[in-house]
């Protein structure tokens, strides 16, 4: 423990609380990614030495393993984790999903909602899963439409389902903070699988309850 930390404790704590360390910069989370922030830092002409900066590549080690989780979750064993026979014939909804990825080709993020819908086929599955399902593969460099593409077929092959859509409407924060600057533009991607690929009422259904 250094004489600053020893010198803080004693005046927080009144004794030299060795669990205590107010400060942290020996923490080594993951060494090659905090050295590649480190590079970047000094790069953009940062000073990674600077107060504010010294566990940044840390925590941005940290922040890129949250956001690119989803590269190490299934799809298949959320879903089989919570599928439940039930007889239920009509359409189900989970609308207005949150989700949060990233762009491969600028590694900013995009985010926005997902709307899914599924006609069950003797089956169902928890409806968080479906929220999950979202996240596993919006927790990876993406592209919008192949994002959409990606939660529309894990359903359909994992539930069995007679038929599966996905609408996801998201700002791309590379057409935002950069580049051409649109700041209102939204994205809309769609993947229709089953009845409401083949039949258009099915479709206009689950469009009219993702609009109200
Ligand atoms: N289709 C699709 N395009 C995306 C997505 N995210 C980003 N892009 C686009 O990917 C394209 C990459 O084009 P490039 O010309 O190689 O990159 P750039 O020079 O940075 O392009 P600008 O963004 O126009 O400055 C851009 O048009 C982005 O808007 C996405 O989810 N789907
Ligand atoms: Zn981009």
């Amino acid at each position: 423990m250094s004489d600053k930390s020893k010198l803080f404790n004693l005046l927080a704590h009144g004794h030299y609380a060795s669990s205590f360390e107010p400060e942290h910069d020996e923490e080594v989370y993951d060494p090659k990614k905090e050295a590649l922030v480190r590079s970047m830092l000094t790069e953009i002409g940062e000073d990674p030495d600077r107060e504010g900066l010294r566990r940044t590549p840390l925590r941005v080690a940290k922040a890129m393993d949250f956001l690119t989780s989803g590269y190490t979750l299934s799809a298949e064993d959320i879903i089989k984790g919570a599928v439940f026979e039930e007889e239920v014939k009509e359409m189900v909804i989970v609308r207005d999903i949150e989700f949060y990825s990233m762009c491969e080709h600028h590694m900013l993020p995009f985010f926005g909602h997902a709307h899914v819908g599924y006609l069950p086929n003797g089956r169902v599955v928890g409806l968080s899963k479906v929220a999950r399902v979202v996240d596993v593969f919006a927790r990876r460099l993406q592209v919008q439409e192949r994002l959409t593409n990606q939660v529309a077929d894990a359903l359909m092959e994992h539930l069995d389902a007679h038929g599966v859509a996905v609408v996801m409407e998201a700002s791309h924060t590379c057409m935002m903070m950069r580049g051409v600057q649109k700041q209102s533009s939204t994205t809309v991607s769609s993947a229709m699988r089953g009845a409401f690929q083949d039949d258009p009422r099915t479709r206009s259904e689950f469009m009219a309850f993702i609009k109200n």
